[in-house]
């Protein structure tokens, strides 16, 4: 994940170092959404109001309460268009939905022609329950019960990657009571360990997932699978991280893959391996997160991805296989913002006379625990009144109201020096693995889901109320 820079970025010494960058010079910069980081349908009215999907940010709050996330279904769709098109074929592209699932969701993806990865029998029985089209849902996770392969197998899901010869087992005893002959694909580790900006080739390949290629598990999972009566082999699969924005760690994965592939052809021959067809290189196309972050256009990616794959393909004298991908982030991040209500503010004095202003909202680490897990950055700004000119802008740690002092939303923004409780405030860019990682920590409910387009909101998931709180208790 993104990791804070080691000091300060300006030569402000009345700020201690601080990631928010240098304090905004007007009350438009304070007020500015980025384009490249606020959702395509997100406006600042000349009152000073931002409007999401053309609907006031005031009567969301005032219709749906706070904390809430507000998605703008067109920037999701046209997310999801803009992958299928890059790729060149909408089943390529599966929707990783760990990033963000409910029902709507899954029926836009399926309605925009893309697959999806399900990696639970929840996530699973979501897919299914809203109708998704078997043939384009895959399975992953690397300790699937026999309970979810039976289920997914009942289905008759389009691919099963699988992870462990344990599994490549259980898949095939599975497959073969229920008269199957599952697809499945297998999960290379290729010893590549993608981070945020970078990549690290790791010398041992020491994490849960996948099959070795380095010490041979790859090479033996296929020839199981291969023997096996109830799985045919459709493609492999590696998965080298998230929120990455250059294409270095997918130009070596995809070397080693197809060299397992070139390996493969030498061993089995071209025949037994006909239904192989398949490259997938995962998910973790970068997004951006602030104005400074850049990350490649789906397009570009994808023309890299295809270029590698031709090169590696022609070098070992293999077939081109189809390149499939896995994006999560990339789809359902940008698009969605949280909205919270400013309850209390605090002015910290801190060493060397500088101070902090902490703002605490009605949410926090229960609806977005990214920043106290990764130290992740977003942009913050408030948008429910305008900023007159001559307000200045103070250094602010937007907290939420969880019993700890990590209980971080965003640690360092500008916001206006105005500020006051009843404000509200939007975070960019929580479309993924906000909701999806939500906890009730303290209790809280987990906060509502809504979709907006052209002008009109509507309930995707409704918050919890103080009844859900005693749904699991037995003693009632
Ligand atoms: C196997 C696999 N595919 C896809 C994804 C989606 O990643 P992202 O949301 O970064 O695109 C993940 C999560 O990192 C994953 O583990
Ligand atoms: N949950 C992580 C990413 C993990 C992706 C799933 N393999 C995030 O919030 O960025």
């Amino acid at each position: 994940m993104r990791a804070h820079p080691a000091g300060p970025r300006h030569a402000d010494v009345l700020v201690p170092a601080n990631t928010a960058g240098a304090r905004p010079s007007t009350s438009d910069d304070l007020a500015q959404l980025h384009p490249g980081v606020w959702p395509r349908n997100a406006a600042r009215r000349a009152d000073g109001v931002v409007e999401l999907g053309g609907v006031d940010v005031r009567e969301l709050a005032e219709q749906y309460g706070t904390p809430l996330f507000v998605v703008d279904e067109d920037d999701f769709r046209s997310r999801c268009a803009e992958h299928a098109a890059a790729f060149g074929e909408a089943g390529a592209v599966h929707y990783a939905s760990k990033a963000f699932l409910s029902l709507d969701v899954a029926r836009w993806v399926a309605e925009e022609g893309l697959g999806i990865d399900v990696c639970s029998g929840g996530e699973l029985a979501i897919a299914l329950r809203a109708g998704f089209p078997v043939e384009r849902i895959a399975l992953h996770g690397n300790n699937k019960s026999v309970a979810e392969l039976t289920a997914a197998v009942r289905a008759r899901v389009g691919a099963v990657v699988v992870d462990s010869y344990l599994e490549i087992a259980r898949l095939d005893q599975v497959a073969r009571e229920h008269g199957v002959r599952q697809p499945v694909l297998i999960r290379v580790t290729v010893g590549v360990e993608a981070h945020t900006h970078e990549f690290i080739a790791t010398a041992h390949e020491d994490q849960k997932f996948g099959f070795s290629l380095a010490g041979g598990d790859a090479a033996e999972a296929a020839r199981r699978v291969l023997k096996s009566e109830g799985l045919r082999l459709v493609g492999l699969h590696s998965h080298i991280g998230s929120q990455i924005y250059d294409a270095d760690g997918f130009e070596i994965a995809a070397h080693r893959v197809v060299g397992l592939l070139a390996e493969l052809h030498a061993e089995h021959g071209a025949d037994s391996l006909a239904d192989l067809s398949t490259v997938d290189l995962g998910g973790g196309l970068g997004i951006a997160y602030t104005p400074d972050d850049d990350p490649p256009p789906p397009a570009r990616l994808a023309e890299q991805l295809r270029e590698i794959v031709r090169r590696e393909c022609a070098a070992a004298n293999l077939p081109v296989p189809r390149i499939a991908v896995e994006p999560g982030r990339a789809i359902a991040g940008p698009g969605t913002v949280t909205l919270y209500e400013v309850g209390t503010t605090k002015e910290v004095v801190l060493g060397g006379g500088a101070q902090r202003r902490y703002v605490s909202v009605d949410g926090g680490m229960s609806d977005n625990i990214r920043t106290a897990l990764y130290d992740a950055v977003y942009d913050c700004r408030l948008v429910s009144r305008t900023v007159e000119p001559e307000t200045g802008a103070a250094l602010s740690r937007v907290v939420g109201k969880h019993c700890e002092s990590g209980d971080v939303v965003v640690r360092d923004c500008w916001l206006p020096a105005d500020l006051a409780p009843g404000d509200l405030l939007a975070v960019a860019a929580t479309g993924a693995y906000c909701y999806a990682m939500a906890n009730g920590y303290n209790r809280l409910p987990r906060p509502a889901v809504v979709a907006v387009k052209d002008g009109r909101a509507r309930l995707m998931l409704r918050r919890e109320t103080e009844d859900d709180l005693f749904r699991l208790e037995a003693s009632l």
